[in-house]
């Protein structure tokens, strides 16, 4: 029986794809195979050995300490693409409450009376008058799979569409609309842009990717929408635009309490993924890439080791995950020659410092075998499945 704990509230349809015959969902992490999350903060949580996977059913793994998983050989999944759409359905309407100042026009219907009610509304409605989006200019800072969504549908609303992504994956350029500009850099974006959205992971290298240099050279009275994560816009840079009228809107998912009665601030719960349908997405996604795992040691979409399939050949599989350095696979293939053992098919893949090894044998596996396989330096994990 594997145990799956869940450190969030996860979709039932993905629960749903882990037969009850063969999975248990336990209230003790110190029990599970496996853990579940979406955003639940995972750096301060010290694993237990017995969990070898942990299934991100969203896209951003800043909440999960990969690396020091990836040293336990702990190999961490997520769900790329698959709350893309959700993501994007809110920048769009995010940028229509912005444009037509549907937010401040809301709170002033809300605090009417029944007094001369119509009178009033027809009086004062030049106070929430905007602006069309058709023809003005997006900025999409990083054109993964929400960004080219959001930038598809910007032009398909008649923006101006411009993209900056230095590290855009081929199958995200054949996705991306030809009518998007391309931006030779960020601060040709950040110019030339009436509204900018951000779509980038949170990493070192973004951290603070909007600051106060940006800020100099925005357009005065630009819409910031930030569904990536709060650490990509500097607080300083932030504060110093809102109060000087340089940013005309920050739309954020990510509220700081300093910030959310600012009258440029409109701050919503982190509810970018919060359809149904994402959450169903995401948990079917990563539920079944982590049930491949646990019985079959397959690997899709970790973001820390390579992907690697390889259909059942034999009568035991042997997979190990090894530091990606010279002569791993020579000792492992030693020990297994040494034992007597004969490979019937071997996969062998890499990914930055990690590699990871299927290794299909006829012979049967005995417990000293695994044991020396785990003492080789360098071999962070072995499982027989
Ligand atoms: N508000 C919410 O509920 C949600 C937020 N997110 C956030 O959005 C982020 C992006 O999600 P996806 O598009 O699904 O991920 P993705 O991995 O498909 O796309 C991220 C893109 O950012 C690009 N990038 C990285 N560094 C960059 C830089 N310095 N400048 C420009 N581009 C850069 C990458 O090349 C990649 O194409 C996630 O990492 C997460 O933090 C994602 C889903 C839901
Ligand atoms: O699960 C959620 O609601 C958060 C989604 C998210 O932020 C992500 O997928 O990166």
């Amino acid at each position: 029986m594997y145990k799956i704990k869940t450190l969030n509230n996860i979709s039932a349809s993905g629960l749903s794809r882990l037969p009850s015959e063969r999975y248990e969902i336990v209230d003790e992490l110190e029990q599970a195979d496996a853990v579940l999350v979406r955003s639940a903060d995972m750096h301060p949580i010290e694993l237990p050995k017995s969990v070898i996977a942990v299934g991100r059913a969203g896209a951003g793994t800043n909440n999960i300490p990969v690396a020091k998983l990836s040293k336990q050989g702990v190999v961490v999944f997520n769900a790329p693409g698959a709350n893309a759409n959700a993501v994007k359905e809110l920048v769009l309407a995010s940028m229509l409450i912005s444009a037509r100042n549907l937010h401040d026009a809301l709170s002033f219907v809300s605090g009417l009376t029944a007094d001369h009610m119509e009178e009033t509304i027809e009086a004062q409605k030049k106070r929430f008058v905007g602006n069309e989006l058709s023809g003005r200019t997006l900025g999409v800072v990083g054109l993964g799979a929400i960004g080219v969504r959001v930038a598809n549908a910007a032009r398909a609303l008649g923006m101006r569409v411009i993209g900056f992504d230095p590290h855009m994956t081929v199958e995200g350029a054949w996705a991306l609309s030809s009518d998007v500009i391309k931006a030779s850099g960020l601060n040709e974006l950040f110019a030339s842009s009436d509204f900018i959205s951000f779509h980038v992971p949170l990493l070192e290298g973004t951290r603070g990717l909007f600051n106060t240099a940006a800020l100099s050279v925005v357009k005065s009275g630009v819409t910031l929408m930030n569904f990536s994560r709060d650490g990509i816009i500097d607080p300083e840079a932030l504060k110093q635009g809102l109060n000087d009228g340089r940013i005309g809107r920050y739309v954020s998912d990510f509220p700081k309490a300093d910030l959310i009665k600012h009258p440029r601030v409109i701050a919503l719960p982190h509810l970018g993924a919060s359809t149904h349908e994402a959450e169903e997405n995401c948990a079917v996604m990563v539920a079944d890439q982590v049930r491949d795992y646990l019985e079959n040691g397959n690997i899709a979409n970790s973001v820390n080791f390579p992907s690697t399939r390889m259909a059942r050949g034999a009568r035991s599989r042997i997979c190990v995950a090894n530091l990606n350095k010279p002569n791993m696979i020579g000792q492992l293939t030693h020990v297994l020659g040494v034992h007597g053992i004969n490979i019937a098919q071997m996969h062998n893949a890499s990914k930055g410092e990690n590699a990871y090894n299927l290794v299909d044998v006829d012979d049967e596996v005995g417990i000293e075998l695994l044991t020396e396989l785990r003492g080789i330096d360098g071999v962070l994990s072995v499982r027989l499945v």
